[in-house]
């Protein structure tokens, strides 16, 4: 039964809890995996040829026709060619960025000595693996009374736990999987998501993509509404980049249709460009570039003046702590260094939407707990996000809302709660994706090759 706790406070996380699994998982926003679509929806012109895959990850320029196909300059490229003032809000910037990038400068210094996120109380408290976090009892003690293993388990456990102590170890016991108890966990929603009737920013609908005869999006349509934060979850080859590349212009689909504020991405790209932030998979940057001098680039390309450009920079450099990076050759940067510059150009230009792939990949706890303060409070501050993320845990202390995609379908997509149904998301995720393989069959694998 869901039993939400009381309403959070603007800009604060709900800390609505499922107290108990809902007795009748909610089944109006999930489809069937058998339920396949006989045809789907061709909204846009099949191209003459399927694409590659995007392959740039620096804001394309507004006058480029096919950003599928833009090269890789050879040297720096020259920022003002592709300058257009691109008109924002009043002072012509999205005022949800503009406070975000504040707000994370102040608190930039703070966050390092923060916990991770995992730990923070914005999110659900991490509930400690019992196992793991139990006070290890005396090498001989017996195992508790409820305990569900078997005897002679026990007896391994004491025994390991008796060497342990006699060299001086501690010996953790490995519960066998067959007979540990499922863990319960209590259900939270970091957010509310938004009202049913908030507009919808970003609608996708009937998207498709066909390389040769493998079907990578088969029909996808989502709806994502003005200030939530979206997660895409699958498992891997599920269509997510593919769909994500398709959404900011950076795939031509062969089937249907993405609208941005409106926006048609595909008619109208300049427009659609300058509303969105893009954090692409495969990140090919223009890195032999500095930090500084990429993020000038970025902000240029967007129609950001020179002073606007460089007081910006110095914000994203030191929400990201990249402040100490910024002269160096992007080329240097290490992966999670690469991630957060590359977020850091998605953002310049004060986008009233964000289109993150991955963006937690290869990023260090503290950093993850500064980007995720800095994507919440632009959430809170009216700006969109719709990311994907192989870290169902993030996904469910951060977003509102969420789509399982496999195989190119969706299989479920709405609120948090209706897509987990009252399991984990981690849980429903595995139901939808066929369950968990065995590794039967690969007995070999203990036969050691030496
Ligand atoms: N350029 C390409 N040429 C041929 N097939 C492609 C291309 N790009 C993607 N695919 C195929 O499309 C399917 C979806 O790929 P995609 O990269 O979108 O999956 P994903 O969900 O992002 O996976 P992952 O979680 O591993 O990143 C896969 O079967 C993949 O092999």
């Amino acid at each position: 039964m869901l039993e939400p706790t009381a309403p959070a406070q603007p800009g604060e996380p709900e800390a609505a809890t499922i107290v108990e699994p809902v007795a009748e998982p909610a089944t109006a926003s999930v489809v069937a995996p058998e339920s396949k679509p006989e045809s789907v929806p061709e909204a846009a012109p099949a191209p003459e040829a399927a694409p590659e895959r995007a392959p740039v990850a620096v804001p394309v320029p507004e006058s480029a026709p096919e950003p599928e196909s833009a090269p890789e300059p050879e040297s720096a490229p020259e920022p003002a060619e592709a300058a257009e003032p691109a008109p924002r809000g009043e002072d012509g910037s999205n005022p949800a960025v503009a406070r975000v990038v504040t707000a994370a400068v102040a608190g930039a210094a703070a966050s390092a000595a923060q916990p991770p996120a995992a730990e923070r109380a914005v999110a659900e408290p991490v509930t400690p693996d019992p196992v793991l976090a139990a006070p290890l009892p005396a090498p001989a003690a017996p195992a508790a009374a409820d305990d569900d293993r078997p005897a002679d388990e026990d007896r391994v456990v004491a025994d390991d736990r008796a060497v342990g102590a006699e060299r001086g170890v501690a010996v953790i016991p490995v519960t066998s999987p067959k007979t540990a108890p499922r863990k319960k966990r209590t259900l939270r929603v970091a957010r509310p998501a938004p009202p049913a009737d908030a507009p919808r920013v970003l609608t996708i609908e009937g998207l498709v993509k066909r390389y040769g005869d493998t079907t990578a999006v088969d029909g996808i349509t989502l709806d994502v509404r003005a200030g939530s934060f979206y997660g895409i979850v699958g498992p891997n080859g599920a269509g997510k980049t593919t769909t994500l590349s398709m959404v900011t212009g950076l795939l031509r689909p062969d089937g249907g249709a993405v609208h941005i504020h409106g926006v048609d991405v595909w008619k109208q790209p300049h427009a659609a460009k300058r509303i969105t932030g893009v954090l692409p998979d495969r990140l090919r940057l223009f890195d032999r570039l500095t930090g500084s001098e990429l993020l000038y680039y970025s902000g240029s390309l967007r129609g950001l003046d020179h002073a606007t450009v460089l007081e910006r920079s110095a914000d994203l450099a030191a929400a990201f702590g990249l402040e100490d990076a910024l002269d160096r050759l992007v080329a240097d940067y290490s992966a999670g260094m690469t991630k957060k510059i590359a977020l850091a150009c998605a953002m310049i230009h004060s986008p009233r939407v964000l289109v993150l792939d991955e963006p937690f990949e290869s990023v260090d706890p503290v950093s993850a707990a500064n980007l995720t303060d800095i994507l919440e409070r632009y959430v809170g501050g009216g700006g969109t996000v719709l990311l994907s993320s192989h870290g169902m845990d993030l996904i469910e202390r951060v977003c509102d809302s969420a789509a399982i995609i496999v195989g190119g379908r969706v299989l479920a997509a709405g609120t948090l709660d209706e897509v987990r149904g009252g399991q984990t998301l981690e849980d429903r995720f595995v139901e939808l994706a066929g369950g968990r393989k065995a590794a039967e069959g690969m007995e070999w694998l203990h036969s050691f090759s030496d």
